[in-house]
């Protein structure tokens, strides 16, 4: 296989997907292809299927139709290392509330194997700092995202699907959280995430899945 080659492989490729809920058509035939360093947001009001799709993304609802591979195998039929490559957050926060900050990050590092990093300086980084005795259920919603987000440092995977990562987060946890996704990019990793607000960082120009109409407006187009 050729360079040219290789460098077209997409690592997530979407294949003619389509979703129904309750009767209601979410999305139909919808394809795309994230290659590595590219970064992804899914648009659209309250209810047009954003979470929907990526939690099929996520290997944690079934398509109606379509099917996805990852480096060009169908995820389907290589569920272990499917999983191993991808870190999926939802839009809960998903932090165990019972445990402190930091014990939420050490936990997450050993489920994942991930390198080595230093727990403190990234409650640092997070501005955890001081509240590292207090258990994460008496956090703020902010306080408690920014615990959610440590899982974006204590892990290797590729992929990143990410429902509304931002929710919660004041500007100064806005600008660390676009800064790590311009350094997992740079690392040759991709992110699908959902927002209903726009990126500020001039790095980042997501590519569009505009989910407004049931069918759907695929863009190539970034932001203005
Ligand atoms: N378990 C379910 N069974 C049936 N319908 C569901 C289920 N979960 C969600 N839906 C419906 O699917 C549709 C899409 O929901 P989804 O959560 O994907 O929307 P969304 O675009 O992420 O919305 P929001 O911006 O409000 O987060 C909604 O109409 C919702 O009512």
């Amino acid at each position: 296989m050729t360079q040219e080659t290789t460098a077209k492989v997409p690592l997530l490729h979407a294949e003619q997907l389509s979703s129904t809920r309750g009767g209601r058509v979410l999305f139909d035939e919808l394809s795309f292809q994230l290659h590595p360093g590219e970064l992804w947001q899914v648009t659209g009001p309250n209810g047009a299927g954003k979470s929907t799709l990526l939690r099929i993304l996520a290997g944690l609802l079934e398509p109606t139709e379509g099917r996805i591979r990852f480096n060009g195998a169908s995820v389907h039929d290589n569920w272990q290392s499917y999983c191993q490559q991808l870190l999926f957050i939802g839009h809960k926060a998903a932090v165990k509330g019972e445990l402190t900050a930091l014990e939420n990050f050490y936990w997450q590092q050993q489920l994942t194997a991930s390198p080595n990093t230093d727990g403190w300086d990234l409650l640092e980084k997070l501005g955890l700092l001081g509240l590292e005795d207090e258990l994460t259920g008496r956090l703020s919603a902010g306080q408690q995202r920014r615990v959610a987000l440590t899982r974006l440092w204590a892990n290797k995977a590729k992929l990143w699907i990410l429902d509304e990562p931002f929710t919660s987060l004041d500007v100064q946890g806005v600008a660390l959280l676009q800064k790590r996704f311009a350094e997992h990019l740079a690392d040759g990793g991709c992110i699908i995430f959902t927002s209903h607000q726009s990126l500020t960082l001039s790095e980042l120009s997501p590519k569009l899945i505009d989910l407004s109409q049931a069918a759907q407006v695929h863009s190539e187009a970034a932001y203005d």
